[in-house]
Order: C-alpha cells, then structure tokens, then sequence
C-alpha cells in the first residue's frame, strides 16, 4: 500500500518505520509546512495523527478525496458527528480510535465488565487517572474518555465525566497528570469502605499505537463507511 501520513510528529514517524517493515511504501508526509502538497498526492490510504485542531479539516479532504483515511488524533471530537455524516454522503472510509493498541482494546473490554459488576452496588465508587508526556495538547486523553465512557454506560449512579476534583458523586472525575516521557498509562479505581478494584494499562513505547494503526489501514483499504475498533477487533 501507498500511505499518506498526515502529521509527521513523534506518531507519524513511528507509523513510518512500522508501515515501511510491514512493506508498504509513504506517498507523503504531510506535517504543518507542506499542506499544499496534500492537493496533488495520490495514496491508498491515508493515516492522520496530527492535532486537535487539524484533524476535523485532515479527515474532510481525505473524504472529499475519495481517500480512505485512518484517524488517532485526539481532542477534536465534538465535530466527529459532521465527518460521520459527511463520510456516508460521500460513501467514504473513515476509522476513527482514540487508541490503537491491542492492550487498550482488551483494557476497554475488562473496564466494562468491571463497571457492569461495580455498578450493581452502591458500596462502590469509581474514579480514573491518566499520566502522559508533557507535549500532550489534550486533557483529559482520548483514551480516558473512552474508557470514561464505558464506565457511564454501566454505573447509573455517574452522570458525566470532570476533569478536575469534585465531591459530587454523579461526577466521574478523571484526574490528568504530564510527566515528561510517558507514553501513555491509565487506571481506574473502583473503591469500597473495605477494598479497591484497581486495573491499570501501562503503554511501554508508542509501538502499540503506531503497529495497530498500521494494520487498521491495511484493513480498511477496500472497506466502506464510520468504522472503530468494535468493527476490526470483532471481539
Ligand atoms: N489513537 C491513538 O492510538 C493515539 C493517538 N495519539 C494522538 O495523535 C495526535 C498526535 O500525537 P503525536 O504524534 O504524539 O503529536 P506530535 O505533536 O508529536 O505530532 C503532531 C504533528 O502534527 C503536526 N501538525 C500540526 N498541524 C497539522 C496539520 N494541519 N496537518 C498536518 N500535520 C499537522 C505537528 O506540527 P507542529 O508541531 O509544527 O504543530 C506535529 O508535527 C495527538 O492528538 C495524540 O493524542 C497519539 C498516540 C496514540
Ligand atoms: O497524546 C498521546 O501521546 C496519546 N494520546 C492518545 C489519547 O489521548 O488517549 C492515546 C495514547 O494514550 C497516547
């Protein structure tokens, strides 16, 4: 496969090696300098971990383009309804995750079932932490609100989620902390009077992120409409 790399950051240059060791070649590398030169290139996918604020317009022309398009940005997600609706307009691919890693997927699964079984008792409360490098754009991460997200889905007493401290008990607060170098680590505590359920997702490297990305788009290459995890991993 022909990949176009939209943002050529820490992410984009792993992608790089990874996709070029899997045998595909790079069409381009579009990074904040060179934007023009997306209007001529031609690829078979295209793979966008830039920022928050460029990924809305990154993922419309690769739509418009008629490109499939693989999306890890983070941050940006209120307009993620207007690409989904562009997307099945124009009959397009669009894959969205908030973490490509196999680790995570499986970590999501797990947080679910524990939010399922935690729920059912009041004695329980649940609150989460996510650390990352300090070059982050976004609090709280991606990933947090996913997991954020499959937590509310089970626990009825949760309303929404807080990114600072609170003592409502309908918020969910998700405490953020930057600390230089770390790729990624999140966990979520379910806490008693008497015990605490803890399960924590430690990322070693971006490897994870940049491999499944990788294999997404090989997947995604002659697929059609808004497409996440649950439609790859099949789990
Ligand atoms: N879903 C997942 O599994 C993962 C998601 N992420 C997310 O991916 C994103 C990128 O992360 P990371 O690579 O660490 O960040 P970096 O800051 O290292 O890289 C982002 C790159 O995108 C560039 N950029 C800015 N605007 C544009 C634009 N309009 N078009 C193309 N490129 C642009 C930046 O340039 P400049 O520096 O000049 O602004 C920078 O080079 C973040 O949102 C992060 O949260 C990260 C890891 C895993
Ligand atoms: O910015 C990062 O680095 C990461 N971003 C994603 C997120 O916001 O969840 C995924 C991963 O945690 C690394």
């Amino acid at each position: 496969m022909n990949i176009i790399l939209l943002g050529y950051g820490k992410m984009g240059k792993i992608i790089e090696r990874v996709a070029l060791e899997r045998g595909h070649t790079i069409a381009a590398r579009i990074d904040v300098n060179n934007q023009h030169e997306f209007e001529t290139i031609k690829g078979d996918v295209a793979i966008e971990f830039s920022h928050p604020e460029a990924a809305f317009e990154n993922v419309k022309k690769c739509i418009l383009k008629n490109i499939p398009v693989v999306c890890g940005t983070t941050g940006w997600l209120k307009r993620k309804p207007e690409i989904d609706a562009l997307c099945e307009e124009k009959a397009g691919a669009f894959f969205y995750a908030s973490n490509y890693s196999l680790g995570v997927n499986i970590f999501f699964k797990l947080n679910e079932y524990l939010a399922k079984m935690t729920g059912n008792f009041s004695e329980y409360d649940v609150r989460m932490d996510e650390i990352h490098h300090t070059e982050k754009k976004d609090a709280p991460s991606g990933t947090a609100i996913t997991l954020a997200e499959g937590v509310l889905k089970h626990v009825k007493s949760k309303k929404g989620w807080v990114n600072e401290d609170t003592d409502k008990k309908e918020d969910l607060f998700i405490q953020s902390f930057r600390i230089d170098q770390i790729p990624g680590t999140h966990v979520v505590k379910y806490s008693s009077m008497i015990d605490d359920i803890e399960i924590r997702h430690i990322a070693h490297s971006r490897e994870g992120f940049a491999k499944g990305a990788v294999m997404v788009a090989e997947w995604i290459k002659d697929k059609k409409g808004v497409l996440g995890m649950d439609d790859y991993l099949k789990f």
